[in-house]
C-alpha cells in the first residue's frame, strides 16, 4: 500500500484517464488541473500543523481575553472558523473555474456581428447571419454559403451585458492568479472599441472587467493591489499612453523596452503603472489614455483606430496560497483595425500604418495558432504585440478572442478574411473534437457550472455571516468607553492582521492600509515615488521625509492640443493627409460618464501629477469640483489674465501666429500690440539669455547667483518660455484637424476674430517698434533727477512697488527695450520677489546700439559699426537711429547684461536683493 502511494503523480492521471475512459488529449488539461489540485493539498503533517497553529491562535485570543465567556472572544472564535471555511470555499471555487475554464478551452474565440447602423439599409438580403449561439453563415451572391463555428455567437442585437456575461469568467480566473487576455479583433469599424470601451450609456469590456475586479476584490477576503498601464504599439513602436507625449520630434520620450524573466514572466521596462484602489481611479485613467490614442480618419471609419492599444491591470495578492501566482496581469487588447489595402485606398502614413497593423495581426495569428496546435516553437518574436503578450497568451493563460464582423454586403470579403483569421486560432477544437465528445464535455461543464453556483451560494452565506459577527464586534467596541474605545481599536486591527478576514466594509480601508507594507514587495515598476508621497500633501511628510523629497516645482499649467506627426520613413513631412492627432483639449474627463473637469492637466501629465489626478484633491465631490474650477480659474487667468485678453498676432513664414494674451493692465503699449514673433528662435533665444546670465552671473562670483545658476539650468531643460505653449496650441489650431474643445478653443477663436480686425501690416510695421519699460510712477514728465535716483529705482523693483512696472512707450526707457522685447510683467510676486512672464529676445535687434546718454560723436561711431556690421540697411536701425541720438555700443552689451540678469532674477523669483546686486549695478540703467 504504501509503495503505491508513493507512486509518480504521472500514474494517477492515467489512473484518472482509464478511470473516465475518455481520450486522453481531450481531458489531459482537466486531469493536469486535477494533479495540481492533488499536489497543493496539505500533507498529513501539514494539514496537523495547520490544525495545531488554528487552535493555537484561537487558544492565543481567547488568552487575550481572560474571561471566556467574553462575547468579544466568542466573536473571534466564530470569526476565525468562518474565515477558514471561506478559505476553502475560495480554494475550491478557483479549482472548478479551473477546470470549466479548461474544458472550454484556454484560447477561446467569440464572434461579434455588428449592428446596422443609421442610413445603411439592406433590405431582406443580410449577408451575415447568426444561425444560433454558436454558429454564423456567411451567403454569397452565387447563393453558396459557408458556416463557421466559435464558441459563442453575438447577434447583431446583443447587448454589452451579453458580451460581458461570456468574458466574466476569465475576469474571476484573473483574480485568482491567472494571466488573461482580451482581444478585440475585426476589420476596421466592425465595433472593436465599441465592445472594449463602451459608450458612456452602455460601457463595454473594458469597464466593465474592472468594474467587476474590484468588486470582487472586496467580496473576498484578501486585500488585492490593482495597478494600471496603458500603451499603443504603433507601427512597431511601444507609446505608453499615460505620460505626455513628446511635443517635438526631438523631445525625449521614455524608451519602452520589453524584457524577460528567467521564469518567462515579460516586463516592460519605464512603463508606467499607477496603483488604483477603486473604479472611478482606473476610469479616470482609461479615459485619459484613451484620448491620447492615435486615431485617424479613414475610408471605413472617421475615428480609426491607427494603433493596438493595450490596457494593463497587474493584480497582486500576497498571503493567499490558492492564487496560481502572486502577482499576474489582464491584459485587454484593442487591435488596429484589420482592413484590405486596396480597398480603403490608403496612401502615405495611412498605408504605413495599415501594413503595420495587419502584419502584427498576422503575427498575432501565427502565435495563437502554433499555441493551439502545440507546436515546439511559438514565434512570438516576430511582432511587438505577441512579444509583450507572451507570458498572457496560452499555456495557462485564459485567452479570449472577440472577432467582430460587418453585416455589410461590400464587407464580405473582409468578413471572410476575419472569420478565417477565428477559425485558425481555434481550430483544434474543430479538427479534433467529435459531437459525442462534445456532448460528454457540455455535460461536464454543466456539471462544473452547478458546482460552482453552490460554491458561489455558500460563500455569500458565510461572508455574510463574516459581516454580521463584525459588526457585533464593532457594536461591543462603540458601547465601551472611550479610552476602551481606543484599546479596542487597536485590537480589532490586530485581528483584522492576525486573523485574516473578510470584513467587508472595512476591506477598502485595509487595502490602503496594507498596501503601504505591499509595496516594497510590488515589482519594480510599481516602486514608491517621490510623486506618491505628495498624496496627502508636503505636510504629511517628514521633516527627513521633506529634506530628502523637497516639494516638486510645478510646472505652469499648460493647455495645448498638439498634432503630434511622427516622421515615418520615406513619406514627406507636407503630406497632406490628416495627421495623427493627440488631442489633449480641455475635455473634461468623465468621472460617472460625465464631465470632470480634472482633465486639465492634459498632456502635461507627467507620473506625479497623474497621481494627483487620481488620487484627487479633495475626498468629497464638493471639493473636487471646487478644486477643478479653480483650476480652470487659474488657466483663465493665465490665458486671458483677468478681463482684459490682448490678443497679439505674429507673422511668422506667412503664417499667422497667435501668442498669449498679455496684462492689459500691465502693458500699455502706446501703438505697439504686436510684434512679429519667430518661433523657432524664442527658445533659442531663451537658452541663450540664461546662457548669458549664467556666464555673467559666474564673473560677479556671488554666492546666491551660483544657486540660482543651479536652478536657471534646471529651469532650462525642464520649463520652455511660458508664451510656448500657447503658441504651440494656437499652432495646432493651424495644422490639425483635430478641434479643441473648452478654454483653449474659445481663447483661439476669439484670439482669430482678434487678429482679423488687425490688419497683417501694421503687425509687421508695428514691430519695428520696441515696446518701452518704464515704473508709471515715474514716467517722461517727471523731474529727471528723480528718474534718475538709483535707491528709488531699487525700491520700486525689488520691494513693494512691483505691481506698478508696466510697459510704456516712455522715451527714457526706450533704450533699455532695444536689447530685448519685455512683453509682460505679471503681478505674480512671492514676498518682495518679482517675476517677469518672459522676455523675448529678437536677434534682429540683438546687436543694434543701445542709446544711452552720449552726444553726436557717438552717433557717427554707431552709424559706422553699423554700416561695416551690415546692419545700417535694416529700416528698423534706421527708425531707432532717428528717434535715438546717443549710442553707445558698449554700455550697451552691458546693459543687455544687465537686464538679463534683472529679468533673470525675477523669473525664477530670487529678488534683488538676494542676488546682492549692489547700487552700481543700476549705473546705466537709469538716465
Ligand atoms: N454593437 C454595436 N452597437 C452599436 N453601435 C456599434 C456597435 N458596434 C459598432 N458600433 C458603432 O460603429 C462605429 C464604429 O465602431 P468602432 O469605432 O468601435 O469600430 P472599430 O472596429 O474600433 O474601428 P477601428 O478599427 O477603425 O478603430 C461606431 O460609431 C460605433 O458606435
Amino acid at each position: 500500500m504504501a509503495s503505491r502511494t508513493r507512486k509518480p503523480l504521472h500514474n494517477l492521471a492515467e489512473t484518472i484517464h482509464s478511470l473516465l475512459g475518455q481520450k486522453s488529449h481531450l481531458t489531459s488539461s482537466w486531469v493536469k488541473s486535477v494533479c495540481n489540485i492533488i499536489i497543493n493539498l496539505p500533507s498529513e503533517e501539514q494539514s496537523i500543523e495547520l490544525r495545531t497553529a488554528n487552535l493555537e491562535t484561537m487558544s492565543s485570543s481567547e488568552n487575550l481575553d481572560d474571561d471566556l465567556g467574553n462575547p468579544k472572544s466568542k466573536i473571534t472564535d466564530e470569526l476565525a472558523i468562518l474565515t477558514a471555511q471561506i478559505n476553502e470555499l475560495n480554494r475550491q471555487r478557483k479549482q472548478v473555474l479551473n477546470e470549466f475554464l479548461d474544458l472550454k478551452g484556454n484560447i477561446r474565440v467569440f464572434c461579434r456581428i455588428r449592428p446596422i447602423g443609421i442610413g445603411e439599409n439592406f433590405g431582406c438580403y443580410r449577408p451575415v447571419v447568426a444561425l444560433d449561439s454558436r454558429n454564423v453563415l456567411l451567403r454569397f451572391f452565387d447563393n453558396k454559403n459557408k458556416s463557421y463555428s466559435f464558441d459563442k455567437v453575438f447577434h447583431h442585437g446583443s447587448s454589452q451585458d451579453e458580451v460581458f456575461s461570456e468574458v466574466e469568467p476569465v475576469i474571476k480566473s484573473a483574480l485568482d492568479g491567472y494571466n488573461a487576455c482580451i482581444f478585440a479583433y475585426g476589420q476596421t469599424g466592425t465595433g472593436k472599441t465599441f465592445t472594449m470601451e463602451g459608450i458612456p450609456e452602455s460601457p463595454g469590456v473594458v469597464p466593465r472587467a474592472i468594474e467587476a475586479l474590484f468588486k470582487q476584490a472586496m467580496d473576498s477576503n484578501h486585500v488585492y493591489l490593482f495597478s494600471f498601464s496603458m500603451l499603443e504599439i504603433y507601427m512597431g513602436n511601444l507609446r505608453d499612453l499615460l505620460i505626455r507625449q513628446p511635443t517635438k520630434a526631438m523631445d525625449p520620450m521614455p524608451c519602452l523596452s520589453i524584457h524577460t524573466h528567467p521564469k518567462g514572466e515579460i516586463e516592460i521596462e519605464n512603463l508606467v503603472a499607477i496603483r488604483v484602489s477603486d473604479l472611478t481611479q482606473a476610469l479616470k485613467l482609461y479615459r485619459l489614455g484613451c484620448r491620447f490614442r492615435s486615431t485617424a480618419s479613414t475610408n471605413c471609419n472617421i475615428t480609426s483606430s491607427r494603433s493596438h492599444c493595450l490596457i494593463r491591470i497587474s493584480i497582486t495578492c500576497s498571503g493567499a496560497p490558492e492564487r496560481r501566482r502572486e502577482t499576474n496581469k489582464v491584459w485587454f487588447v484593442d487591435l488596429g483595425g484589420s482592413e484590405r489595402l486596396l480597398k480603403t485606398k490608403a496612401s502615405g502614413r495611412r498605408l504605413e500604418e495599415g501594413k503595420a497593423i495587419n502584419l502584427s495581426l498576422s503575427s498575432l495569428g501565427d502565435v495563437i495558432s502554433a499555441l493551439q496546435l502545440r507546436k515546439g516553437h511559438v514565434p512570438y518574436r516576430n511582432s511587438k504585440l505577441t512579444q509583450v503578450l507572451k507570458d498572457s497568451l496560452g499555456r495557462d493563460s485564459k485567452t479570449l478572442m472577440l472577432v467582430h464582423a460587418s453585416p455589410k454586403e461590400e464587407d464580405l470579403c473582409e468578413t471572410v478574411c476575419s472569420l478565417n483569421f477565428a477559425t485558425r486560432a481555434r481550430s483544434v477544437h474543430l479538427g479534433n473534437t467529435d459531437s459525442t465528445e462534445q456532448r460528454e464535455k457540455e455535460v461536464v461543464m454543466m456539471n462544473l457550472q452547478e458546482m460552482m453556483n453552490k460554491i458561489e451560494v455558500e460563500r455569500h452565506d458565510v461572508r455574510m455571516s463574516i459581516k454580521q459577527l463584525n459588526e457585533e464586534l464593532d457594536n461591543l467596541k462603540t458601547a465601551a468607553c472611550s479610552t476602551e474605545k481606543l484599546d479596542s481599536s487597536v485590537d480589532a486591527y490586530h485581528l483584522v492582521n492576525e486573523v485574516p478576514q473578510p470584513n467587508l466594509e472595512t476591506n477598502r480601508n485595509k487595502t490602503a492600509n496594507i498596501s503601504a507594507a505591499l509595496l516594497s514587495q510590488v515589482p519594480r515598476f510599481m516602486r514608491p515615488t517621490v510623486c506618491s508621497r505628495r498624496k496627502s500633501g508636503p505636510d504629511h511628510l517628514t521633516t527627513e521625509e521633506k529634506l530628502r523629497f523637497p516639494a516638486r516645482r510645478r510646472r505652469p499649467f499648460n493647455h495645448y492640443a498638439k498634432s503630434v506627426n511622427f516622421p515615418v520613413k520615406g513619406i514627406s513631412e507636407n503630406n497632406s493627409e490628416c495627421s495623427i492627432s493627440r488631442n489633449s483639449c480641455l475635455v473634461p474627463l468623465n468621472v460617472n460618464n460625465s464631465a470632470d473637469a480634472e482633465t486639465d492637466y492634459s498632456q502635461d501629465l507627467s507620473e506625479c501629477d497623474i497621481k494627483e489626478l487620481i488620487h484627487g484633491e479633495g475626498s468629497e465631490n464638493g471639493d473636487k469640483d471646487n478644486a477643478c474650477s479653480a483650476k480652470y480659474l487659474k488657466v483663465d487667468k493665465w490665458l486671458c489674465h483677468k478681463n482684459a485678453p490682448a490678443i497679439r498676432s505674429h507673422v511668422h513664414r506667412n503664417k499667422r501666429v497667435l501668442a498669449i494674451p498679455t496684462p492689459e493692465k500691465k502693458l500699455i503699449c502706446k501703438g505697439q500690440k504686436e510684434t512679429e514673433t519667430f518661433q523657432d528662435e524664442k527658445v533659442n533665444n531663451y537658452k541663450l539669455a540664461v546662457k548669458q546670465i549664467i556666464g555673467h552671473n559666474k564673473s560677479e562670483k556671488h554666492a546666491d547667483v551660483e544657486g540660482s545658476q543651479r536652478f536657471m539650468q534646471e529651469v532650462i531643460i525642464n520649463k520652455p518660455p511660458t508664451s510656448m505653449n500657447v503658441n504651440d496650441n494656437i499652432d495646432t489650431k493651424c495644422n490639425s484637424d483635430s478641434s479643441s474643445d473648452g478654454i483653449v478653443r474659445e481663447t483661439m477663436i476669439n484670439a482669430q476674430q482678434k487678429l482679423d480686425d488687425v490688419p497683417t501690416e501694421k503687425h509687421t510695421l508695428s514691430s519695428i517698434y520696441p515696446p518701452d519699460i518704464l515704473c508709471s510712477n515715474f514716467n517722461s514728465n517727471q523731474d529727471d533727477n528723480k528718474v534718475n535716483s538709483l535707491s528709488t529705482m531699487q525700491a520700486v523693483i525689488g520691494e513693494t512697488e512691483c505691481s506698478d512696472i508696466s510697459l510704456s512707450n516712455n522715451s527714457n526707457w526706450r533704450q533699455i527695450s532695444t536689447i530685448g522685447l519685455v512683453y509682460s510683467i505679471l503681478d505674480s510676486r512671492q514676498d518682495s520677489n518679482i517675476s517677469i512672464s518672459r522676455i523675448e529676445q529678437k536677434s534682429g535687434f540683438r546687436h543694434l546700439p543701445i542709446a544711452i546718454g552720449g552726444d553726436d560723436s557717438e552717433k557717427e561711431d554707431l552709424e559706422k559699426l553699423s554700416q561695416s556690421s551690415g546692419e545700417g540697411t535694416r529700416p528698423g536701425l534706421q527708425k531707432m537711429r532717428s528717434q535715438d541720438n546717443n549710442v553707445n555700443l558698449g554700455i550697451c552689451h552691458l546693459l543687455q547684461q544687465k537686464i538679463h540678469i534683472l529679468w533673470a532674477s525675477a523669473f525664477l523669483g530670487l529678488g534683488f536683493q538676494n542676488l546682492g546686486l549692489e547700487q552700481e549695478f543700476f549705473f546705466g540703467l537709469m538716465l
